[in-house]
């Protein structure tokens, strides 16, 4: 076995204490550990965390997903929004979920040169996106940091993406409300967008509702609230609000926010429980999932004929199924051989 790198030991009573403090260096000492895929570290963060698990009582964080293209204006808003709120008493925390920097090792979203002003705010506290991984393990480790932030005290946490697939469906999976930013849009274009968003979003918010941009993005917005009342009528269901405002010059964010808090009511103490009940099934099932994954490509056995199963299935002499059964039987076989 590797030897460990020599670190200094962990003292978790400390990191405990120091979080409950709401110290920034425990707080992004313990994130570290949490984002961490070090077998060693994920033992420490899985004590750490059971540490830190408060039952499911008394006032609970507010979480809120934030997602939009790239250029709607998603940190110029948290910025207004971020700012806003700690001016109002709150402690708001920043997380990001990145599927490019799965990819590319980079990280973008949440970065702190983007939201200059909240970054150097004592009551705010912005990480960027955990950047190795796979998207659950981004996710995992976005859970648990809001976990973090949320035992030191942070009652906003703002967790925001990119409005692209997958990554938006994960975030929405691990918030109480879902708000997606959007550009002034009509007729078609609006068809692409509501078929995304309809099955997440709590909110909508017209952003950049300013200058020559206003009117058309008023009629804009009140052309998507018709479409999603259309839609959603006749049931009990929350219909999604849709509404500008402009994170530039600082217009009707306070409003965006008002909305965010009746979704909250409109869940209520009770349907919010169940919510974050159910989602945090789902998210083991999303953990075993992922492990699986990762053990699938760990696994020597399938790693042996893997190339041959390609070239097999490329030329068409391989039928998908036997393909997949022969590498399902290469991993079976691992596991019990070792
Ligand atoms: N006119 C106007 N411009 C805005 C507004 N909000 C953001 N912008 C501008 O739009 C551009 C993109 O804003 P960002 O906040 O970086 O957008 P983003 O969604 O975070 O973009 P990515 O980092 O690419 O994901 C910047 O030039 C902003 O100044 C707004 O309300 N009105």
């Amino acid at each position: 076995m590797r030897a460990q790198r020599a670190s200094k030991p962990l003292d978790l009573d400390a990191l405990v204490a120091g979080i409950r403090d709401g110290r920034r260096s425990e707080i992004s000492r313990a994130i570290t550990l949490v984002e961490s895929s070090r077998p060693d570290h994920r033992v420490a963060a899985r004590e750490l965390l059971g540490r830190l698990h408060e039952p499911a009582t008394g006032a609970r964080a507010n979480r809120v997903g934030i997602s939009g293209v790239p250029g709607v204006g998603k940190s110029t808003f948290i910025e207004a929004l971020g700012t806003w709120l700690t001016g109002s008493g709150h402690r708001v925390g920043v997380l990001a979920v990145d599927p490019s920097s799965v990819r590319t090792g980079g990280s973008v979203l949440g970065d702190k040169t983007r939201m200059a002003r909240l970054s150097a705010d004592p009551d705010a506290y912005i990480r960027p996106s955990p950047s190795a991984g796979t998207l659950g393990g981004v996710a995992r480790a976005t859970t648990q940091a809001m976990t973090v932030l949320e035992a030191a005290g942070y009652d906003v946490v703002l967790v925001e993406t990119v409005g692209v697939g997958q990554s938006e469906v994960t975030v929405a999976g691990m918030v109480d409300t879902f708000l997606f930013l959007t550009l002034a849009r009509t007729g078609d274009q609006l068809q692409g967008i509501k078929k995304g968003i309809l099955e997440i979003a709590d909110v909508i918010a017209v952003n950049k509702a300013d200058g020559d941009r206003e009117t058309e993005a008023r009629s804009a917005a009140k052309e998507l609230s018709g479409a999603l009342r259309l839609v959603y009528s006749g049931g009990d269901s929350w219909v999604p609000p849709v509404l500008t405002c402009s994170a530039l010059e600082n217009h009707d964010i306070d409003r965006v926010w008002q909305r965010v808090l009746e979704h909250r009511a409109f869940l209520g103490e009770e349907g919010l429980s169940r919510k974050r009940a159910e989602q945090q099934l789902e998210f083991t099932w999303a953990l075993v999932r992922d492990e699986l994954a990762e053990r699938l490509r760990r696994s020597p056995g399938v790693a042996a004929i893997r190339d041959q199963i390609r070239r097999e299935v490329l030329s068409g002499e391989l039928a998908a199924s036997v393909a997949a059964d022969r590498l399902l039987a290469a991993y079976d076989e691992d596991r019990h051989g070792t």
